[in-house]
Parts: structure tokens; C-alpha cells; sequence
């Protein structure tokens, strides 16, 4: 078969390819960009498989970098944005479940194709349109099906990622994933556990970032690959509500992580413990526990000015998307949007005095002073306080000798 015109992307990614050409060797388009090139998806990295070998690469090409020459990736930038070139190899080893111990550089395209994960990631495109197709990755595409290039156990057992990776592509493109393949997935689920969170955490974002994730969560839990993720062993029930709940994908990392943490009711310190464990910058943790403060606040109806201001402008759309897929409809996120830029500061800075104001008034510094700015911002937040410079002032003076 013969793609008629090709994406720019791949135009202009061309000279890489012809200079290799030229020069004896072949070198072809392969991997997620062909795939969703033949899918009419938009195409984010283009790579390219050669049969020169790293040095061979590098001697053609004025400006390269050794992105992990190890394995034969060269990144090539002589034709503006960088290319990954990687050397046709074959891999042997995988004592560890997750990359080889030794790869072998091959001169052979079919030999590359065959040490693939999934037939639909195994085609490779040559400069004219005409696609390579070894393992009948065009009628699996057709078919919208996932199947593993030769013996699915095989290959889960070369990197137990992959089959992370069935799930999540199940749920970006909408495909089955063939019935072997899932079993393969039945077979290995446990070898998850050999692969860094940080790279599990990643896929399974992309799950739920895909547009059909009920998809991806269907085999996910059949298969009891959840059981193998950090702290989802528990939570089977909630997950496979969740699958029937999500009528289309999330729309960021944070919406992802404050879906799952209000469907499966966690508090603060359980929102802290299973991101941790999941691996999560500390920024994610936070934006989480805000923003799941704010869904249980939209689903009893009940967004005050006080969580309007604690949640912000970004968060409170967040938190109302996880309310609206958990099936809490109550609010228009642009009604809570108006209502939080109707508030009359939105952070501390905005307080029309502030710790100076207070001493110079004859507060000490030290504790108290830092609750008085508390009190009267909530004061102001509330409606219950102007913000004005007296009356914050009395207002926290006020608010001292109470206290004293
Ligand atoms: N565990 C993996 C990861 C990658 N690949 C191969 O390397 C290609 C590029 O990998 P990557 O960029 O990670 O995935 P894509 O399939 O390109 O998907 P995406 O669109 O998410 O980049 C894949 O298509 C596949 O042929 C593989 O066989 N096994
Ligand atoms: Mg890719």
C-alpha cells in the first residue's frame, strides 16, 4: 500500500533520509508516527530506522548528538528540529523485565519490525508513500485491533510495560486488543512490578488522558493488571465504577489524579501516600488534594467564596470536569469561573495591608501577626470585611485583643 501525500512532518524530515540513501544505506519511517499517519491522527515525533550503523550515521551528518548511542539512537540536527535515528537492531536478554541486556546491530529492516511491541507499531514508511508491512499491521489497523508482533508472552516478557502500553492505546485509538495478546497480559501482569513507577505512572495517565478510556480500563482490570500498581490492588470496585462512569477522557495529569482520588474517597494523607507512591512531583500532590477538596464541595452543592479562593481560576475547572464525569452536574464551570473573578481579592497580596501595616501599627512580630493576616483575609474573602486599610486594621487589632 501507498500513503498518496505525505504529513509535512515526514516532508520535511526527507534530506535525513535521502542523505542516508545516498550514501548506500537504507533508512525508513517507523513507529507511532506511521501508525497515526495511516490513522489520519496528528503525528507528534517522527523516527527513523536505518540499516547504518551509529558511526556510519554520525560520519554523514554535520551536527548529531548521542542521544543513546548504546542502542544505536542518534539524534540528528542538521535539518532544523531533531531527528532520532536508531540503527536496525535486535535485542536479546530482558533479565529484567525491561530493557535488553545486549542489543545487536542488524542490517535488516524485517529483523528491526520483528523485535517490536504491536503489528500497528511495527510498519515502516519509505519516502515515496509505500508502507512495509512484515507483520499485517495494515489489517490490524483496519481491523482496529492490537495484537503483539509473534508470541504476545514473549514479548511482555522483554518489557512488561508494553502491556501497559496495549491499555493505554486501546484507550487512544478505541481498539480491541486481540484475544492472545490480552492473555499474554493475563500471564504477566505480575512482571508490572519490575518496571519503574515513574514509567507506569506515565501510561496510565495516557489511559485516561485517551478519549476512550473505559477501553483501556476494561482489560486493565480483566486482565488484574491494576493489581500490579501501586496501591490498586484495593480498589477494584471503585476503578471498575469508574470504567462505566468516564464518558471521555480527562483532560489533564491533575484531572486524572483528582478523578481517581475522589472515586476512590481518599483523604488528604491518603492523597499524599498513593501519589507518593505513584511516584508524583509534589506540585501534582498539592494541585490533587485542592482540587478533590473542591469536587466534594460541588457535589454537596455547596461552593462557598472561601473554596472558590482556596481552589483558583485552574483547579475549580478541574475540580468541576472530575465532578461532572463522577456525575455531578450542578454547576456550568464558567458560572464557578465568574464567580471566583467576582471575589474580592484572590490572594493574599491583594489585602490592602499587609505584616509591615501591622507592626507599624504596634503588632510584635512573630505568630500572631501571621494569624491576624489569616483571619482578615478570610474576613475579606467571605464579604464580611471591606478591603480597605483601616478597616483592616481594626479589623486585626480587633481581632488581637480578643484573643489576648
Ligand atoms: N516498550 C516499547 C516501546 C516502543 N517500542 C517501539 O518503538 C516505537 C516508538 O516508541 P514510542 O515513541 O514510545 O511509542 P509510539 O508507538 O511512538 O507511541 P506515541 O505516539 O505515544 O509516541 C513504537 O512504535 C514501537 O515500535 C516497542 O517495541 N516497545
Ligand atoms: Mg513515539
Amino acid at each position: 500500500m501507498k500513503i498518496e501525500t505525505l504529513p509535512e512532518e515526514f516532508v520535511k524530515a526527507q534530506p535525513i533520509i535521502d542523505t542516508i540513501e545516498a550514501a548506500g544505506f537504507e533508512a525508513y519511517y517507523v513507529g507511532g508516527s506511521v501508525r497515526d499517519t495511516l490513522l489520519g491522527l496528528p503525528i507528534h515525533d517522527v523516527d527513523i530506522a536505518t540499516s547504518a550503523y551509529p558511526q556510519e550515521v554520525k560520519s554523514l551528518f554535520k551536527r548529531t548528538v548521542d542521544t543513546g548511542i548504546e542502542h544505536g539512537t542518534v539524534m540528528i540536527l542538521d535539518h532544523g528540529t531533531g531527528y532520532e535515528t536508531t540503527t536496525f537492531r535486535t535485542e536479546s536478554g530482558y533479565q529484567d523485565y525491561r530493557r535488553p541486556d545486549s542489543v545487536q546491530f542488524v542490517r535488516s529492516l524485517k529483523e528491526d519490525l520483528n523485535r517490536r511491541d504491536f503489528t500497528i507499531n511495527a510498519l515502516a514508511l519509505k519516502t515515496d508513500g509505500t508502507i512495509i508491512d512484515y507483520f499485517d499491521g495494515l489489517d490490524d489497523l483496519k481491523a482496529e485491533r492490537i495484537r503483539a508482533v509473534g508470541d504476545p508472552e514473549k514479548r511482555f516478557n522483554e518489557d512488561a510495560l508494553r502491556m501497559m502500553r496495549a491499555v493505554r492505546f486501546a484507550s487512544q485509538l478505541n481498539f480491541v486488543i486481540d484475544p492472545a495478546t490480552v492473555t499474554g497480559i493475563e500471564h504477566h501482569g505480575q512482571l508490572l512490578t519490575k518496571i519503574a513507577v515513574e514509567r507506569i505512572h506515565v501510561e496510565f495517565v495516557k489511559l485516561l488522558l485517551g478519549k476512550w478510556p473505559a477501553k483501556g480500563l476494561d482489560v486493565f482490570l480483566q486482565t488484574g493488571l491494576y493489581q500490579y500498581c501501586p496501591d490498586f490492588d484495593q480498589y477494584r470496585d471503585q476503578l471498575s465504577q469508574l470504567q462505566h462512569q468516564l464518558k471521555t477522557g480527562m483532560s489533564s495529569e491533575t484531572a486524572v489524579w483528582t478523578l481517581i482520588a475522589s472515586k476512590l474517597s481518599l483523604t488528604g494523607n491518603q492523597i499524599d501516600r498513593l501519589l507518593k507512591d505513584w511516584k508524583s512531583a509534589n506540585q501534582l500532590i498539592s494541585d490533587t488534594r485542592t482540587a478533590v477538596k473542591a469536587v466534594r464541595a460541588i457535589q454537596a452543592g455547596s461552593v462557598d467564596d472561601w473554596t472558590l479562593y482556596q481552589t483558583g481560576r485552574q483547579l475549580l475547572s478541574v475540580a468541576n470536569e472530575v465532578a461532572g464525569q463522577l456525575g455531578t452536574t450542578r454547576y456550568v464551570t464558567k458560572e464557578l469561573i465568574t464567580a471566583y473573578e467576582n471575589l474580592s481579592i484572590h490572594s493574599k497580596k491583594e489585602l490592602e495591608i499587609g505584616g509591615q501595616d501591622l507592626m507599624a501599627a504596634g503588632i510584635k512580630p512573630g505568630p500572631q501577626l501571621g494569624q491576624a493576616l489569616d483571619y482578615i483575609e478570610r474576613q475579606v474573602v467571605d464579604g464580611h470585611l471591606a478591603n480597605q486599610s483601616s478597616d483592616l486594621k481594626a479589623a486585626a487589632i480587633n481581632y488581637l485583643n480578643e484573643k489576648a
